[in-house]
């Protein structure tokens, strides 16, 4: 996979060249190259914003200087993703198809966003993806690039320590919309806090329905949500009884 990300910080990216995914990269299972947005301002200022049409507080990102800027770093066939407040939300789904494609670029925005020709003009002739992370607001794209790069290149074989936990982690497909269960490492009691006695038991049916219980119970907690979507399928009968 190649990953292009174009931002007017482009050290706010330096964490992709960190631990495991930074690895990838250092030996080239992944390219990465992170471009400055001024690299293709046409003005002596460099500018890359102005004030915006139809009035209102703050600046918006000029179409001509991002035009270019993809213009040169998204060919055809790559996957251009937008950061945005106004996103389609960005899921373990649409990680997992991310992860599929052979070229993702990141527009990173700043300011009030990118003006929204820059998304039409670019929708012409790759495919454009405007993608929130979550219902708040950052002070741009940046760390909203970072999450689904992580989240992204976590599912790419090699990338990660451990493939397994990629499929059971929550939302993985190896656990249809639960929350994780609780983990416990040694020692076995710390501060007075005791390891569930069943994780000790050495019964792996018992360990399992543990786990999937303390899944449905938190799950039920925390995201009553995610309870009305499960398929009833995943709920045997045991489980309803939980
Ligand atoms: C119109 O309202 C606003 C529009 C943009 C901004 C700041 N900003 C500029 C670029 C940019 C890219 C992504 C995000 C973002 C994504 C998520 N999930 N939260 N925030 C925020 C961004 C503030 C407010």
């Amino acid at each position: 996979m190649r990953l292009d990300v174009v931002s007017i910080f482009p050290e706010y990216l330096a964490p992709l060249r960190q631990s495991l995914l930074g690895r990838a990269v250092a030996d080239g299972r992944i390219q990465l190259e992170v471009h400055d947005l001024r690299r293709w301002a046409t003005d002596r200022h460099r500018s890359v914003d102005d004030t915006p049409y139809g009035g209102g507080a703050g600046m918006v990102m000029r179409p001509d200087v991002w035009a270019a800027a993809l213009d040169d770093v998204a060919p055809a066939g790559a996957t251009v993703v937008v950061p945005t407040p106004a996103g389609h939300p960005f899921s373990q789904a649409t990680a997992a198809d991310l992860a599929r494609r052979e070229h993702l670029v990141f527009a990173c925005g700043r300011y009030e966003g990118l003006d929204q020709r820059v998304v039409l003009d670019a929708a012409r002739r790759v495919e454009v993806l405007e993608l929130s992370i979550g219902d708040y607001v950052l002070a741009g794209g940046e760390v909203a690039a970072l999450v689904v790069i992580e989240a992204v290149t976590r599912l790419l074989p090699g990338v990660l320590g451990n493939p397994e936990s990629a499929v059971t982690d929550s939302f993985g497909e190896g656990s249809p919309g639960l929350l994780e269960h609780p983990a416990y490492t040694r020692p076995v009691e710390f501060r007075g806090l005791a390891v569930p006695p069943v994780l000790l038991s050495g019964n792996h049916a018992a360990i399992a329905r543990w786990r999937r219980d303390e899944s449905l119970r938190r799950t039920a907690r925390r995201r009553p949500d995610l309870v009305a979507r499960l398929d009833p399928a995943t709920l045997d009968a045991a489980d309803r009884a939980v």
